[in-house]
């Protein structure tokens, strides 16, 4: 291919990430009751801040387009990446199909970047993946933000990367939280898990909003809106865990800060057990709480967001959300029961979320 130095290995024509499996990997992380004073000072949340100040400063810039300029081949590759996020993620995928149609591919260029990089510690392979594993698809990285990209996927992402305003620390930040999820497999407490939910998915917050973009009208500083973006990370994190309590404890994970259920006097006997008591029952209330806290959070910025990308972010928000709601309508037992969102609900709140992103508020649907 063209493009300066490209280095281009055999590029099966099938999917390089292997098919989706029936229940998209498990990855667990958790909350507690509001947010404690000590969390807010904490460090995690100050270095989280750092990355948002240098991600929002660098909207301001003007960027080069140094991406490949081999246009059939990008055709393709984006293409290729909207399958896989139609495949794996439907409901985002038509939400993405009202963006403009460089943001919709811009979004499904990072999502398979986001996916893929899931995939290496929760997918069929995730047995082999090492911390050098990791390392390379780091340098993987660096070698797409260089416009050296590997295979079809990492193409699209290149010219992505050229045509917006991203910077590269979200991503890595990314590969760092799969390195904490290879090692591991406790929270001591929400600061750590805090720090771990920014790394899986507050990232992804702040790599969308470059592509989805501020809206022109919007008087919210860059650094609310992307506080806003992480928080729906953070939000959709934490409400995964809370999803999967059960299927993680299978696999010897809790991903609950350790302090938290300690002070409710749960042990790590129950929930592997699976013990849905009373004081199970209050443990949940608060998690829940934290989490709506953080989607309370986000909800305020999507407004800020250009009116065509705040339909699939509502949708995604909205979806998620519910599943907070079924775990409370599943009276807590997130351990053998999964809170799914039916999916008459799910398509009753698509014209909620429509009205929202068209109305630029929450206030009348
Ligand atoms: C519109 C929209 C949602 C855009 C984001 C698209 C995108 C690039 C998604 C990538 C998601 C991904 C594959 C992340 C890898 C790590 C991971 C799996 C995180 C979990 C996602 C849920 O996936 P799933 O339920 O399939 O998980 P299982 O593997 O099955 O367990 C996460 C829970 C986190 C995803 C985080 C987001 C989608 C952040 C969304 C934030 C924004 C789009 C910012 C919006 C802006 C404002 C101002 C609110
Ligand atoms: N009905 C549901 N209940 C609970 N969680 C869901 C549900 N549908 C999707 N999710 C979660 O939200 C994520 C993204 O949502 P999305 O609706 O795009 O996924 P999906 O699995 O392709 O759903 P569908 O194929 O039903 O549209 C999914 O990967 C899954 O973890
Ligand atoms: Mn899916």
């Amino acid at each position: 291919m063209a493009a300066g130095g490209v280095v281009w290995v055999t590029f099966p024509k099938q999917n390089l990430i292997p098919p989706p499996r029936k229940r998209l990997g498990p990855k667990l992380r958790t909350g507690v009751p509001l947010i404690s004073s000590t969390a807010v000072r904490a460090y995690s949340e100050e270095k989280v801040h750092e990355v948002v100040l240098k991600q929002a400063a660098l909207v301001k810039q003007q960027r080069p387009n140094e991406g490949c300029k081999d246009w059939d081949l990008l055709n393709e590759a984006y293409e290729r990446c909207g399958e896989v996020c139609a495949e794996y993620a439907k409901t985002f995928y038509l939400g993405t199909l009202l963006m403009t149609s460089e943001r919709r591919r811009a979004i499904w260029a990072i999502y398979v970047w986001c996916r893929r990089t899931d995939e290496l510690v929760d997918g069929p392979n995730a047995s082999h993946i090492t911390p050098r594993a990791l390392d390379t698809w780091e340098k993987r990285l660096d070698n797409i933000f260089q416009g050296r990209p590997y295979d079809l996927f990492d193409a699209a992402l290149s010219h992505t990367v050229s045509n917006y305003a991203l910077g590269i620390q979200p991503f890595k930040d990314m590969i760092e939280g799969m390195r904490l999820d290879l090692l591991k497999t406790r929270y001591n407490n929400f600061d750590e898990l805090y720090l771990y939910c920014y790394y899986v998915a507050g990232t992804v917050g702040l790599m969308s909003v470059p592509v989805m973009g501020i809206a022109s009208e919007s008087k919210a500083s860059i650094e609310t809106v992307y506080s806003a973006a992480l928080a729906l990370g953070i939000a959709n994190q934490l409400t995964n865990i809370l999803r999967d309590v059960g299927e993680d404890g299978r696999r010897g994970r809790i991903y609950l800060p350790q302090d938290e259920l300690a002070s409710a006097g749960i042990s790590e006997d129950e929930i592997f057990r699976g013990q849905v008591s009373d004081k199970w029952k209050i443990f949940m209330k608060n998690q829940i709480k934290r989490a709506r806290m953080y989607f309370d959070e986000a909800e305020k910025g999507v407004a800020e967001l250009k009116e065509a990308s705040r339909w699939p972010v509502w949708a995604s928000l909205l979806l998620y959300r519910q599943i907070l709601d079924v775990i409370e309508e599943n009276d807590y037992n997130n351990f053998t029961k999964r809170a799914y969102v039916g999916k008459a609900k799910k398509f009753a709140s698509l014209p909620l979320a429509y009205g929202r992103a068209i109305m630029g508020t929450s206030k009348f649907f």
